[in-house]
Parts: C-alpha cells; sequence; structure tokens
C-alpha cells in the first residue's frame, strides 16, 4: 500500500485492495492455486467493507487531558488518526503514550478533550461499549486468560458479536451450535493468520512469550475492530521476532485494518509506521513522517539522554 501521509486522499477501490491482499496473501489471483492463506483471510472478515477511502479521519482526537492529582500526564493532546493508516505513537518514558491509550479506551476518565470514531464520542463509554464502536487493544503487559487455550482466548473475544438470546443458549438452538461452529472456524482462522495456529489447543500461560503476544492480536482481532491499538508489541523480542512482527503489522493494516502503535524500538516504528506523533511531558511535540520525524529538532532533543534500542530517534 502506498503511504497515506499524502495530501489527497487515495481511494482503494475493493479491486484494488483485493489485489493488493491477493497479492500479499496470494489469494483471488485467477491463475493462483487454492491456499490455507486464502481461506484464512474469507474466513476472518468475509463482510469487510473495504471500499474506503484511506486518509479520512477514522479517529478525532482533541485536547485530550488526563490528570493524577498534581501531575498532567497528558495536557491537551491533539491528532488524528486516518483511516488505514500506521499510526506510531512515540516518546521518551513517561511521555504518556499508555495514558493516551488508556484514556482512548476508557480506561481513564479524561478531564479535558474528546475522542471520536467515526464520530461517535468515545467519552464516558464503558469499555465494552468502546470496544463494540470498534476500538480494541493489546496491553504492556500481556493480558490473556492462562487457563484457558489460545483458540478459547480468541473464541471469547468473537463470543461478544454473537446474537444468541440467553434462553437460545440455555436450550442450545440450531443458531447457538452453528454460531459455536463459526466460532472456532474463526477462531482457528485468526491463530492461522498471526501464526500461530499449532498451538491452538495449548494453555495460554504454557505458550511462549512471542506466541503470547500474536494470541493477543489475534483476541484483538477477533472483536473486528476498526482501530486496532499495539502497545509495545515487541517488547522482549529478538531483532529476528521484530522483523515477523513488522511483517505481520503491516498485513493486518493490508488487510483494511488501522492501528495506533506504540513503540520504543525506533527502527521497528520508522520501517512500518506511515505517520508518527511524539508526545514529551504529555504534550505532543511533533507530528509527521517517519522521516520527518527522524529529523525534527525538537524529537532529537526529546530523546536525548533517552537510551532507545538503536541508540537514535
Ligand atoms: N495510574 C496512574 N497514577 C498516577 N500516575 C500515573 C498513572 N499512570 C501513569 N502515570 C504517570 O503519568 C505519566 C505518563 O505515564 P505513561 O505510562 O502514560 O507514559 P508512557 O509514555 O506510556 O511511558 P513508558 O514508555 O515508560 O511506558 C508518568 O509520569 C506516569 O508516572
Amino acid at each position: 500500500m502506498s503511504s497515506p501521509a499524502s495530501d489527497q486522499p487515495e481511494v482503494r477501490t475493493p479491486e484494488a485492495s483485493t489485489a493488493e491482499g491477493a497479492d500479499r496473501l496470494g489469494v483471488e489471483q485467477p491463475d493462483a492455486p487454492p491456499s490455507l492463506e486464502s481461506e484464512v483471510a474469507q474466513v476472518v472478515a468475509p463482510d469487510r467493507d473495504i471500499e474506503v477511502a484511506v486518509g479520512d479521519n477514522l479517529v478525532e482526537i482533541r485536547d485530550l487531558t488526563v490528570t493524577f492529582g498534581g501531575l498532567t500526564a497528558l495536557d491537551h493532546v491533539t491528532f488524528d488518526i486516518r483511516r488505514g493508516e500506521i499510526l506510531g505513537l512515540i516518546g521518551p518514558n513517561g511521555a504518556g503514550k499508555t495514558t493516551c491509550f488508556n484514556a482512548m479506551t476508557g480506561v481513564y476518565k479524561p478531564s479535558d478533550g474528546t475522542v471520536e470514531l467515526e464520530g461517535n464520542s468515545l467519552g464516558g463509554r464503558k469499555k465494552h461499549a468502546i470496544t463494540r464502536l470498534g476500538l480494541a487493544r493489546t496491553f504492556q503487559n500481556i493480558r490473556l486468560f492462562g487457563q484457558m487455550t489460545a483458540l478459547e482466548n480468541v473464541v471469547v473475544g468473537l463470543d461478544a458479536r454473537h446474537k444468541t438470546s440467553v434462553p437460545g443458549a440455555v436450550f442450545r438452538t440450531p443458531r447457538l451450535r452453528r454460531e459455536e461452529k463459526s466460532s472456532i472456524e474463526h477462531g482457528m482462522a485468526l491463530l492461522e493468520f498471526v501464526g500461530i495456529v499449532d498451538k491452538s489447543d495449548v494453555l495460554a500461560r504454557n505458550l511462549p512469550y512471542g506466541y503470547q503476544r500474536r494470541l493477543e492480536i489475534a483476541r484483538a482481532l477477533a472483536t473486528e475492530p476498526k482501530l486496532l491499538c499495539l502497545d509495545e508489541p515487541a517488547a522482549g523480542f529478538n531483532p529476528a521476532e521484530k522483523d515477523e512482527l513488522m511483517q505481520l503489522i503491516r498485513t493486518i493494516r493490508d488487510d483494511g485494518y488501522t492501528i495506533l502503535l506504540i513503540e520504543h524500538d525506533m527502527r521497528l516504528v520508522m520501517g512500518v509506521t506511515d505517520r508518527i506523533v511524539v508526545l514529551e511531558f504529555g504534550k505532543k511535540i511533533a507530528e509527521g513522517t517517519p522521516q520527518e520525524i527522524r529529523e525534527d529538532p525538537k524529537v532529537i532533543a526529546a530523546y536525548l539522554g533517552e537510551e532507545s534500542d538503536d541508540g537514535a530517534a
């Protein structure tokens, strides 16, 4: 996908998007043989509306402010998240990145400002209501149901979308059975999509660390989010694992999702994002393309003395 950072919104036609996705996943090409990935793409999101104008605003954050006692952790921060982009949210330790995520997802109540997703205000809504509107996240400290298998963890996310009534669940109606079957198929497809389907029946707490991170992403995708917020998804990864994760994040974006990414590893951030917003001491100090951010004197100053993975902002 070309960068949506240009002034002119790029309109993605279904044909173009499908061709892009097909190219990446090897699906729906007339001459391409059917592959497992083709089933995955179709099962994960068969009804997704991919005719979107990349570049229009999916999320609008205005003057977002969060205080803890006397500390202003987020200070009138304003930025947009454009549909179809990977937006990086970076800044030195304690800059307010996670606080921004928490204020967006209903964990913290902002003392000022607004967050709107497709024109719907997220302010005052409960976390599950925000999830239903289309915002999903992963956590800096992995939060999985450790006693449940990988598949069960994903199915929990899928269940939020089901329509079976309580009596329907008690009497195990045909609709419930259809939904259960479809949940398992969807769940397996999502595990395949993030590359951990071989561990579907392993308890989450027994999964290798990298698999747990991928499982968190699969579980977030299960809620069919419009915006996927990833909080330091590469924490604890070695360089090869980071490269694989970068590829997965790009694939998710190319599949029609919008991504907000908090990440400390500058190589990863510069390599995968379309645009970047920089926070320092709770304020936005810069916004632009990776190239613009790399050269911004305010950003360089903010990171001076800060030890980042490659030693540079
Ligand atoms: N629940 C809280 N109560 C009090 N202070 C908090 C709370 N959460 C965050 N803070 C403070 O708010 C500021 C911003 O923290 P935040 O975790 O958002 O920064 P960050 O940019 O995500 O940092 P890091 O990169 O280290 O994760 C910090 O000074 C932090 O100590």
